[in-house]
């Protein structure tokens, strides 16, 4: 990060409030974290086999092929360095694959979790080594044409045959065809099958399956599988996203993942403690999408803050020299809520990680009492995250003017290979619907006195309003925590009052769900928006937190949740809870707020500490130097590669000249 730094950035580091090696120590849980990290980091960055052309020069094939050597390499490498742990494994994956995904993001990210989670020890002891040692290659292959929401509706079917105990492997209709899965296409051998399980005629639902589809000597598709790339995408270019259907193809009885559910030689079928364990691989990577979604806004954030700082435009006062156009309060009022909002979640996304921790060892232990909040909370969080994230990132591209929309940002990539995350996964309306109905239960069983804990012990008393005329300090954080939970205590409560007039007028529970669906996503909303903003707020109250950065922390946390309440004000408005005043005051201390972060911006985007190697944006860039990259990027674009172009002799030439020749 030497070298000559643009000015204007240098002055805003210079002028910084506090030092932000110590935000960044506090993010990452600490210097020798920290150290780690960039150790690791630079073990790619600076290894010259690491390097390769920018990918949005190159064609999708060559994408996939740039993409796979650099995979390839880098499990080799790491293997070689012995990176085993799970944190280190992390930040050495995401600096080899930037804004793009690994050619195996999909077994790491769900094919071996499905293996360690869903499989018996002698199921392990069968795969799990050659999983783990990449000597097979794995998907998760569940989404269907027809179907990725209702998973009870997949039409892939398994059906027992106990003559030969044997599972029969088919796709009976065009929409029963495997569609999406990651790595599917062209790379993987394996797959983790979900397909709904028949035994003697009656069906037990998705069940999840180890399914060879390729030879392991020439990696053809074995007999009866038919597989291949589902075509370009909005982004994801490099990944092989894939088709896949089976016509009867036989896979012996062992190939059930059986830990839970198992089905005996002669077809009985043992039950699982819940059928919702099979979906356990899906909460593992929710929870990880809330951790990904802080990352990818503290990404986008930081490009848009530092390249604001060195863009200059227009003129603020007549004469005078054009600004820096992060003075422009507007500009301001763009980033620093999605800049306040990338610490909330990179916060929330340590807290949801270490939920999962807790209550996934619970559950390994045969203990699923945390399953249904784990569940909810994972849902919710992941599409509250996801969504918030997608809307800063296109906000923080906007902010970036013309440049913005050019790839040497770095944004409109990190954007569409960001974007999936609100549907992959569970699509977020569904998710919240998820949450909703936790809620729901929850609420019912607080009104039948039962105690609640966890993150719905709050709905066991829906906060008085309180008297009118009273004065509050809204910079106050237990002041807006009590604010957030009220309204979503509230929203839970009217959802649920909806939902039980529906009812009353005739309708029956799922119309009646149907039609209060909307209430039902507001609620969940509220509920996971509290759950965020609290968890920020009790991050602060950590007494071993430097007092130099707690003040600046504070306002960005006073920062979100200001801001959300405004741009919700109606929902804290419309009971009375608080009043125009309030929000009246809410909005002065928002514009007070940013003033006060406006000197320590670009400090606050240091702290998420990500090399120039990883952002990959010339406007992004640490020195700030992006008009002389700017240029030298364009140049380096194929279409500049002669002076000119080959079609010019094909077409422009005759063309011209016919024109020229007919005047
Ligand atoms: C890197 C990433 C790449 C991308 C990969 C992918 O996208 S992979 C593909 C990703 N694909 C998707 O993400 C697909 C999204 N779709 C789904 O996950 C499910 O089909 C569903 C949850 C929408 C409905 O499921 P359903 O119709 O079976 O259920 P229901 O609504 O009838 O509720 C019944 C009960 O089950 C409960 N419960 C439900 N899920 C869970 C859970 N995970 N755990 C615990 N509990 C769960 C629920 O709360 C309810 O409890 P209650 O109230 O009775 O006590
Ligand atoms: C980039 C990418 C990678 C993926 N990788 C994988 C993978 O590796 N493996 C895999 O198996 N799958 C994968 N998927 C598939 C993904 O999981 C599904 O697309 C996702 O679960 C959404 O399901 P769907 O496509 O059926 O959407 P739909 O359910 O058809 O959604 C369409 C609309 O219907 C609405 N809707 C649906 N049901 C309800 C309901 N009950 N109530 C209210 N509204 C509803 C939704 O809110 C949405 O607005 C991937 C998808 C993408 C885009």
């Amino acid at each position: 990060m030497a070298g000559t730094v643009n000015p204007d950035l240098r002055k805003e580091r210079e002028n910084a409030s506090f030092h932000p090696e110590k935000v960044t120590n506090f993010l990452y849980g600490g210097p020798g974290v920290v150290k780690r990290k960039r150790e690791l980091e630079s073990l790619v960055l600076n290894d010259p086999d690491f390097q390769s052309e920018d990918l949005n020069f190159l064609s999708r094939e060559q994408q996939y092929e740039t993409q796979m050597k650099k995979s390839i390499l880098m499990v080799t490498k790491g293997e070689k360095l012995k990176i085993t742990d799970v944190q280190d494994r992390s930040f050495y994956t995401s600096a080899v694959s930037g804004s793009d995904s690994f050619s195996f993001g999909l077994h790491v990210a769900m094919f071996l979790p499905t293996l360690y989670g869903q499989a018996t020890q002698e199921q392990k002891d069968k795969w799990l080594k050659m999983a783990e040692k990449y000597a097979i290659l794995g998907t998760y292959a569940q989404t269907e044409m027809g179907h990725g929401t209702f998973l009870r509706g997949l039409e892939t079917t398994a059906t027992y045959d106990p003559t030969t105990q044997e599972f029969v492997i088919n796709t009976p209709t065009i929409t029963a065809y495997k569609w999406w899965p990651g790595g599917l296409g062209k790379t993987s051998n394996y797959c983790v099958l979900m397909a709904q399980l028949y035994i003697h005629g009656k069906s037990y639902g998705p069940h999840p399956f180890m399914v060879q589809i390729r030879s392991l000597q020439d990696h053809k598709p074995l007999p009866g599988v038919t597989v291949g790339d589902i075509g370009p995408k909005f982004g994801y270019g490099s990944v092989d996203n894939g088709f896949l259907a089976f016509n009867n193809v036989r896979i012996p009885r062992e190939n059930m993942l059986m830990k839970y559910s198992k089905v005996e030689p002669d077809g009985t079928y043992v039950k699982p403690p819940s059928t919702k364990l099979a979906y356990g691989t899906m909460v593992q990577v929710r929870a990880n999408i809330v951790v990904n979604s802080g990352r990818v806004l503290a990404k986008a954030v930081t490009i848009a803050t530092r390249y604001s700082c060195v863009r200059r435009q227009s003129e603020m006062k007549p004469g005078h020299p054009e600004p820096q156009v992060l003075d422009y309060v507007t500009q301001q009022y763009k980033l620093f809520p999605y800049l306040a909002a990338a610490y909330a979640f990179w916060l929330t996304g340590q807290t949801m990680m270490s939920v999962y921790t807790t209550s996934s060892n619970q559950i390994s232990k045969g203990d699923i009492s945390a399953l249904p909040e784990l569940h909810a909370l994972s849902a919710g969080l992941k599409a509250l995250s996801s969504w918030v994230a997608n809307v800063g990132m296109e906000e923080c591209r906007m902010a970036c003017g013309g440049h913005g929309y050019s790839h040497a940002s770095g944004l409109p990539r990190l954007y569409a290979n960001m974007t999936p995350g609100a549907t992959y996964e569970g699509e977020n309306t569904v998710m919240m619907l998820q949450t909703a109905r936790y809620l729901m239960k929850s609420y019912n069983q607080s009104l039948q006195g039962e105690k609640l804990a966890g993150s719905v012990a709050y709905l066991s008393g829906v906060q008085p309003v309180p008297a009118a005329g009273r004065t509050r300090n809204m910079l106050d954080l237990g002041v807006l925590c009590d604010a957030y939970r009220h309204r979503a205590a509230r929203l839970v409560h009217e959802a649920a009052v909806q939902l039980r007039n529906e009812r009353q007028a005739g309708k029956d529970q799922p119309d009646a769900w149907n039609a209060a669906s909307v209430d039902l996503v507001k609620a969940a909303m509220a509920h996971s928006q509290y759950f965020v903003v609290k968890n920020f707020a009790e991050r602060l109250t950590d007494s071993t937190l430097d007092s130099s950065i707690s003040d600046v922390l504070t306002r960005l946390c006073q920062l979100h949740a200001l801001h959300g309440l405004v741009t919700n004000s109606g929902d804290f408005l419309e009971d009375g809870y608080l009043t125009g005043t309030d929000v009246r005051q809410a909005r002065r201390h928002i514009n007070a707020l940013m003033a006060k972060l406006r000197p320590d911006a670009v400090a606050l985007v240091d702290a998420f500490d990500f090399p120039d190697g990883i952002l990959n944006s010339v406007l992004g860039r640490y020195d700030g130097n992006v008009y002389e990259h700017l240029l030298e990027w364009a140049k380096a674009s194929p279409l500049n590669k002669t002076d000119v172009h080959q079609s010019y002799h094909k077409y422009l030439k005759p063309f011209l000249e016919d024109n020229r020749a007919k005047l």
